[in-house]
């Protein structure tokens, strides 16, 4: 059993961290804020981001990461993508050995446009840096933490620690954990799906039916291999756990809070209204502006993203970005990521 830290002390961290304690290992979650912590250590509850789950004993809340990580090999990141930088330049200052990072974030950081796990790369330096391994999949903090039967994939550049990471979380019960050696895949399908759930909310809130958000999950999957495989990620991937698994559950379920986002964007509130009221992460916004990003620069066409950014960002209303998705030039369901692929057989 091992004693393994939790960077991030909001939903998923205290989800993640309910796991571990599950499958017997000493888990330290580390958070900011200190009334979260104190309800960990003393109510064995986090009110404001999991309430009505027990959290087990064995689990500890740290309110300083030097102490959290005193003699841990494994830590657990967990804070949304906009945080990441700050977390980890203040764990690179505190650590004394080489960490494998297990990141479980899901976003793409907009102008550089880099992911999570370039991220630690380029902040961590080598001789702290044993290993990154991503866990993602279609998985709600909610659900996870009722030991309801959830499914995630490991994966790293090197597969021993992803496997590794696997051995740590796999519960018999409630929790198994798949491995793919596709890095970048994982991370693009996990970080994008919250571009379309953000949609479906939207055609939810206007009143749209089931026919378009069908649509929205098929024609935003296609968006989302034809940038993945430009990028470099195997597009079998994306039919997988962390594609079409985690799309289908952040489009279809009522925890998700980028569907609820969207939802209430369908329904005519303001974005920032939106963002006030939910008080968790909704990291759709900043992975719509990252990808746009990446489309251009990639030239990869990606006509949801596109509207979205435009209903987001340029101030056009939710009606006129669906209307400019119907009526644009026909065009052949496979066409572009046929090309896309025939381009990197040759
Ligand atoms: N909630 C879920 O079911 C799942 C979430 N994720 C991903 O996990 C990541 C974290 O999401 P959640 O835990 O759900 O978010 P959340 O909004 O529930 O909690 C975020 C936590 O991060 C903390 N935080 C924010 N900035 C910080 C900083 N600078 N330093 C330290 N702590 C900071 C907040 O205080 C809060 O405790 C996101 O990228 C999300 O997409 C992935 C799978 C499932
Ligand atoms: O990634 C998630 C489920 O797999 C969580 O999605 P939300 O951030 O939309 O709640």
């Amino acid at each position: 059993m091992e004693k393994i830290a939790v960077l991030g002390a909001g939903s998923w961290g205290t989800a993640l961290g309910f796991v571990l304690a599950d499958n017997g290992h000493d888990v330290r979650i580390w958070g900011h804020r200190q009334e979260i912590i104190d309800g960990i250590n003393e109510m064995h509850e986090n009110k404001k981001y999991l309430p009505g789950v027990e959290l087990p004993m064995t689990m500890r809340g740290y309110t300083s990461l030097e102490e959290a990580i005193l003699g841990v090999e494994t830590v657990i990141l967990a804070v949304p993508t906009k945080a990441i930088r700050e977390v980890l330049q203040s764990l690179e200052e505190v650590a004394t050995n080489p960490l494998t990072i297990v990141h479980v974030s899901k976003g793409i950081e907009p102008d550089t446009l880099l992911r999570i796990s370039e991220m630690i790369e380029q902040e961590m330096e080598p001789a702290k840096l044993q290993d990154v391994v991503i866990l993602s999949g279609p998985s709600h903090a909610e659900e996870v933490s009722r030991r309801q039967p959830t499914t995630v994939t490991s994966s790293s550049k090197n597969m021993k620690a992803a496997e590794k990471v696997q051995d740590l979380f796999n519960n018999h019960q409630y929790f198994r954990v798949y491995t793919n050696p596709d890095v970048i895949g994982v991370e693009i399908g996990g970080a994008l799906k919250n571009i379309i759930a953000l949609a479906a909310g939207i055609t939810d809130g206007l009143g749209y039916g089931d026919n378009a958000k069908a649509a929205l999950m098929t024609r935003g999957l296609a968006e989302i291999a034809r940038l993945g495989s430009v990028l470099g990620a195997n597009p079998l991937t994306f039919s997988g756990l962390t594609g079409i698994g985690d799309l289908i559950v952040t489009c279809t379920s009522v925890h998700s809070r980028n569907w609820r986002a969207g939802n209430m964007l369908g329904k005519g509130h303001k974005l920032e209204e939106v963002l006030d009221n939910m008080g968790m992460v909704v990291e759709g916004v900043r992975t719509t502006k990252a990808a746009y990003q990446l489309a251009e620069k990639y030239d990869v066409k990606m006509p949801i993203t596109q509207a979205l950014y435009d209903v987001l960002f340029n101030d056009v209303s939710a009606k006129a970005a669906v209307d400019s998705l119907m009526s644009r030039t026909k065009t052949h369901e496979m066409e572009d990521l046929a090309n896309i692929l025939g381009e990197r057989k040759n």
